[in-house]
């Protein structure tokens, strides 16, 4: 047997695995690093996140990706290019973490690796008759393999793919998995560049469990701030938005997309939520003259307006739901509260803190999730293509040489 091979059996037969989760979303911010202890797989998994960071990007990584990120046109060669130096890059930054952790690589049983999307196109999104859904992931995990000398698991989007999916949200296995509870119907909300949510009634019927992506969580917002402020990633704290007034003329215009009167569940991305999107609601209100507060308050509502809706159509099929946030938007205190205004008929709002998972490391704790699953897990008792959930295995292994 191939000692890579035994290695990984070997993993796979221990009570508990030390696997780190990557994740690098749509924000472009940096890449989430979480360590964690992984105990049991299937409805067992238990997960406690020794460690935890987020390896901020810095202006190089940001411009390069900018580059090819949600465009429809690119240099191909600096795709090309950009998929062994982002896993380079990754790698890096994973050795940087272990050093300052003082953990030993050789303890790591595995590295999960979501990679960069840049570029999401479910068929609701394209206007090819011959193709189905696609999405593209890179920082290649051979890269990530070879730099940390740790087996890694990575391209976890492909088999959702091959199985029917959208290949996302892929939350749902691991919200599933973790989150459930018998005494209470959940809605696990991300907040990230895009906002997504996983609904879990406490019934735990399998069938009635689903995720959806909802619209727009940070991203346009984000991609005003960085035009119209310089030096800005993000509005902190809210601090513009929160000075401006709400166009409703261009509210009522950004909320008439159709993905927004699609069924749950469904997938979208900065391909269609970005800053021309906003552009076109401003030329066709005639507000391409509002003041960047009121452009910026308008966005806020925007977002809050979406998840709302998604929430508030979640918690016509369970009472009483509570919803555990988590993703940068947990941060932005405008938001919380007109999510909090907007849905009268969600019992609390709360943070996955309350789960014990840290809000900030959530995407990439689900990884190393997906990871386990796909090492010790039985087969993918999900199964629901009728809500977008593939019952297979995802992940590609890569080993260190
Ligand atoms: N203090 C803050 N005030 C306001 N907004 C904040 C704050 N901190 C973070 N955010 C928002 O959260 C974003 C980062 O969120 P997160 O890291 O969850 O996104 P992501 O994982 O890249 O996105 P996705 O889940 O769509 O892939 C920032 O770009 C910013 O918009
Ligand atoms: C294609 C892609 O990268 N999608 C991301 C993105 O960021 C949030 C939302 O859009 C979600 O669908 C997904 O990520 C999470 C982790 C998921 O798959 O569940």
């Amino acid at each position: 047997m191939h000692p890579h091979i035994a290695a990984l059996y070997n993993s796979a037969q221990k009570p508990s695995r030390l696997i780190i989760g990557l994740m690098s979303g749509t924000s472009l911010d940096g890449l989430d690093v979480a360590l964690c202890k992984v105990t049991g797989a299937g409805i067992n998994t238990q997960i406690e996140v020794l460690n935890f960071t987020t390896v901020e990007y810095n202006n190089e990584y940001k411009t390069k990706i900018k580059q090819v990120f949600a465009k429809r046109e690119c240099d191909l060669e600096l795709v090309t290019l950009l998929h062994p130096w982002v896993g380079k890059l990754h790698g890096d930054m994973v050795n940087q973490c272990l050093h300052t952790w003082q953990v030993n690589p050789a303890s790591i049983d595995v590295i999960a690796s979501h990679g960069q999307t840049i570029y999401h196109c479910p068929q609701s999104q394209h206007n090819h008759k011959s193709f189905t859904n696609g999405t593209l992931q890179i920082g290649d995990s051979d890269q990530i393999a070879v730099t940390t000398g740790i087996t890694t698991i990575g391209d976890f989007r492909q088999k959702h793919i091959a199985a029917g999916g959208e290949g996302a949200p892929l939350a749902v296995y691991g919200d599933y998995l973790f989150f459930a509870n018998p005494n209470e119907n959940r809605i696990l909300l991300n907040m990230g560049g895009i906002a997504n949510l996983t609904f879990l009634p406490k019934s735990g019927d399998a069938n009635s469990v689903f995720s959806s992506d909802i619209g727009p969580g940070n991203t346009i917002m984000d991609g005003y701030v960085q035009q119209h402020f310089k030096g800005m990633h993000f509005d902190d704290g809210a601090k513009i938005a929160k000075t401006g007034k709400v166009n409703t003329p261009l509210l009522n215009a950004l909320c008439s997309n159709a993905f927004f009167k699609l069924a749950l569940p469904k997938t979208t991305g900065p391909e269609v939520f970005n800053l021309a999107y906003l552009h076109a609601a401003q030329l066709q209100t005639n507000t391409q003259h509002l003041s960047h507060e009121d452009v910026m308050a308008t966005l806020n509502m925007f977002s809050a307006a979406v998840i709302a809706n998604a929430l508030n159509e979640c918690a016509q099929s369970a009472k009483e739901c509570v919803v555990y946030a988590s993703g940068g938007g947990i941060h932005n205190p405008l938001l919380m509260a007109q999510l909090n205004t907007l849905c009268p008929s969600i019992k609390a709002f709360k943070n996955t803190d309350d789960l014990s998972i840290n809000p900030d490391a959530k995407e990439a704790v689900l990884f190393a999730i997906l990871a386990n699953e796909c090492l010790a897990g039985e087969q993918q008792h999900l199964n629901n293509t009728a809500q977008g959930i593939a019952g297979v295995t995802m992940g590609k292994v890569s080993f260190a040489d």
